[in-house]
Parts: C-alpha cells; sequence; structure tokens
C-alpha cells in the first residue's frame, strides 16, 4: 500500500515513521510519503489560502495548489481521503475497506476547510472519501489522518506481527468493546487478577471474557446493543 499525505505542516506525519507504520515501510509493505502543499504553489508568497466568497470568519483554502497536488501524487487507482468535521463517521469498517485498497492520498486541510471545487473536480477524477474522525472540532486534518491511518494500516495483511491481535477487538465482528486486560503480577496494591483467568479453564475465561465485554458495552456504549 501507497499512502501520501498533504498538508502546510507535514512535520505533524512524522510520527507516522516510528513504531510499526515505520517497521512496515522497512519490509516494503507499505510506502507512506508527507508532502508540503506550499511546494504545490506559483507565486513568490507560497500562497495556500484566501478570504471567503460571500464573506464570514476564517480563510479558505486556495484551489489551484491543491490541484496541483492531486494532479502530481494521486495515481489512476488512488483514493482521495479527505478529513473533514463534515464526513461520514470513521468506524473500524472504514478503516477494513480502506486497508484494501493500494494507494490512499490523504488531503489535510487548514483553515475554515478546502474550496470545494477541489472535491468537486477530484470526484470528476478519482473515488473521494470525505470522512469525520468524530464529532469534535479540530483545527486540521493532520490529527484525523494520523489516526485513520494508523487504523487503516495496521489491517494491512503481514503489518501486524500477531494477525490474531487483531481477532478480538474492541468495535470487532462481534460490535462489544474489549474485556478487560491483566498481566504479572497476580496482586498488585492489594489488587487480584480475577481468579477465573488462573485457572486454566479456557471455556470459563472466554465465557469471564464474554461477560465482561457484554457489561462494559452495555455501561459504556448501549448504542453499540441496539
Ligand atoms: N476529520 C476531521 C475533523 C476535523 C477537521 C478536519 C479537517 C479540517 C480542515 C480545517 N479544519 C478546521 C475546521 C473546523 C471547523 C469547521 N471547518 C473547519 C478541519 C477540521 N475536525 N473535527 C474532526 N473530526
Amino acid at each position: 500500500m501507497r499512502i501520501d499525505v498533504v498538508s502546510i505542516f507535514p512535520a505533524y506525519l512524522d510520527a507516522l515513521q516510528l513504531s510499526l507504520a515505520g517497521k512496515a515501510q522497512s519490509s516494503g509493505l507499505l510506502t507512506i510519503r508527507t508532502h508540503d502543499l506550499r511546494d504545490f504553489t506559483r507565486d513568490k508568497h507560497r500562497s495556500v489560502d484566501d478570504t471567503p466568497y460571500g464573506g464570514g470568519a476564517g480563510m479558505v483554502m486556495k484551489a489551484e495548489p491543491w490541484g496541483e497536488a492531486l494532479d502530481s501524487l494521486a495515481s489512476e487507482q488512488a483514493v482521495i481521503v479527505v478529513p473533514t468535521p463534515s464526513g461520514a463517521p470513521f468506524t473500524q469498517r472504514t478503516a477494513e475497506r480502506l486497508s484494501a485498497e493500494s494507494h490512499l492520498v490523504f488531503a489535510c486541510g487548514r483553515y475554515e476547510g478546502i474550496d470545494q471545487r477541489v472535491i468537486d473536480e477530484a470526484s470528476d477524477r478519482w473515488r473521494v472519501e470525505e470522512i469525520s474522525l468524530g464529532d469534535f472540532v479540530l483545527n486540521g486534518g493532520e490529527v484525523a489522518a494520523l489516526a485513520m491511518i494508523e487504523a487503516i494500516v495496521r489491517l494491512v495483511p503481514g503489518f501486524m506481527g500477531n494477525p490474531a491481535s487483531l481477532v478480538e477487538e474492541s468495535h470487532g465482528e462481534d460490535g462489544l468493546l474489549e474485556y478487560p486486560v491483566y498481566t504479572k503480577p497476580a496482586s498488585w496494591r492489594g489488587r487480584d487478577v480475577p481468579e477465573v483467568l488462573l485457572s486454566g479453564n479456557h471455556a470459563a475465561i472466554a465465557a469471564w471474557r464474554r461477560e465482561q465485554a457484554v457489561e462494559r458495552t452495555r455501561r459504556r456504549r448501549p448504542d453499540l446493543l441496539s
């Protein structure tokens, strides 16, 4: 999989070179490249924003640099992912679907957003997905792109050292939240690991974990049970 990320703050995405993403890149599973939108400007001030038509507060990202950037970076089979507060919710299903793609181009906006004509023109040439990380307001798309990319690349076959760790996950196939987890020591500050987890009785452990997952989901995310 190839991922290109375009931003006026490309250094925001440096974290992707760490941890698993960095390892996957060295193994050839994944190529992640970040790009500065200003490198696609043609004026001496390297302008990327201007005042909004129709008035209103803030600035809007100019169409020209984005057009040049997508022309240069997006392959025919690319999916253009546009993080935006007005997008469709990003879910585990979204991550699963995008993890099957060969090329993703993340367009990270700032200010009040990107000139709509960029999205409209791109939609005539590529698959475009406007996606929101959640119902809260960020100052730009970079943090959302980081989260989405991490959720996506960990599902790429061969990426996670132990694929089994992908099986029992919160928001996984059964739609429940994850059960509580414990490790050594068996007793810590007077708090003991639940006996069943030390029993070696795998059926009882599985039943306890399911019960915990259902109870946790009922308390924290009743919407997942409806
Ligand atoms: N995904 C996602 C997001 C964003 C987000 C993503 C991209 C941009 C580009 C600019 N802003 C600021 C801005 C703020 C308010 C209105 N319009 C724009 C962005 C916010 N905010 N919250 C999310 N879940």
